[in-house]
């Protein structure tokens, strides 16, 4: 399977003419005008080129028509919405889908001056993402389970979780054991928005911010997400603990052992036999 950022493969759509009924303006919105709608989509073709089989690759007519449906069915005065909200249908619809690039051109813009178009580009697509869990209040497991099942919706798939491990405490130790968990998600959640996500499942954990490092019903840390480097006020990603925590690398190893730490160059599999070794 293609992770973004892996080298890929597109099928294209170019100028896809279709009239309908967004626009800022009532008379836009009553009268309709022309949109030409453009698609660059990462799909792994490999298999489709080897076997000959349309069931292989997307058949570009069927999204064509689904574009021109939507297009129609649907009434938005931003055309900046009509990309956002397409881009995320066509990602959640076309399960061979990774990535898109989609443009959506207004050559009849009414704004009284000429213009060829105006328009619209943006870039969406699936991220790999990995999530630590960890707790050690009430029924740890049943936090863990249920962690798990919030988790899994549309925009974030459940692909794969290690086993739960039991770990003694990290940091402050004088605190009941941890039952810790790693799982490997797919997602078209920006990192904010997925670290706005876990947040929320802890809520629904009952999870309390009281001692630092202290005892929790469900604690959910964003590990890894894509290759991404990045920090601010909210976020550090990779993160910024864990090559020190065997709760973390023993459960990463065992569901991507060759997984790649994006600074430190070094897979889950040499990170925690170093670890070992300390
Ligand atoms: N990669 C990340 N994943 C989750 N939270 C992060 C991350 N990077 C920074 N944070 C920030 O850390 C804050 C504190 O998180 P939390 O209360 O879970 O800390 P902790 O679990 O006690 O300690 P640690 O983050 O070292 O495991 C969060 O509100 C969040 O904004
Ligand atoms: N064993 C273990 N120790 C910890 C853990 C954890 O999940 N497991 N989480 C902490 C803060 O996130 C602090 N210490």
């Amino acid at each position: 399977m293609l992770i973004s950022g892996e080298k890929m493969d597109y099928v294209n759509i170019n100028n896809l003419e279709i009239f309908a009924n967004h626009g800022v303006f009532p008379e836009e919105n009553f009268l309709g005008q022309k949109f030409l709608v453009s698609a660059k989509m990462g799909v792994d073709i490999r298999k489709a080129g080897l076997s000959d089989d349309l069931n292989n690759t997307l058949n570009y007519g069927e999204i064509c028509q689904y574009i021109t449906d939507f297009m129609k069915n649907n009434t938005f005065k931003l055309i900046e919405t009509v990309v956002e909200r397409l881009a995320e249908k066509m990602l959640l619809n076309f399960e061979l889908l990774k990535s898109i690039e989609l443009t959506i051109k207004k050559p009849w813009a009414p704004i009284g001056l000429p213009l060829e178009t105006a328009s619209i580009t943006i870039k969406r697509s699936w991220h790999r993402a990995f999530i630590a869990l960890g707790s050690n209040m009430g029924d740890s497991k049943a936090y863990l389970d249920n962690g798990l099942k919030s988790l899994n919706c549309d925009k974030i798939k459940v692909l794969k979780t290690s086993e739960y491990m039991v770990t003694k405490a990290y940091g402050y130790t004088d605190q009941p054991d941890f039952l810790n968990a790693c799982t490997m998600v797919d997602t078209l959640l920006t990192p904010h928005e997925l670290l706005d996500r876990l947040h929320e499942i802890e809520k629904e954990a009952h999870r309390e911010r009281i001692i630092r490092w202290g005892p929790r019903t469900l604690d959910l840390d964003i590990i890894f997400y894509d290759k991404l480097i990045f920090e601010d006020d909210e976020l550090v990603i990779p993160h910024i603990d864990m090559e020190n925590r065997d709760f973390v690398l023993f459960p990463m190893k065992e569901i991507a052992p060759n997984f790649r730490h994006p600074i430190l160059n070094k897979t889950m599999t040499q990170l925690s036999e170093q670890l070992s070794d300390r």
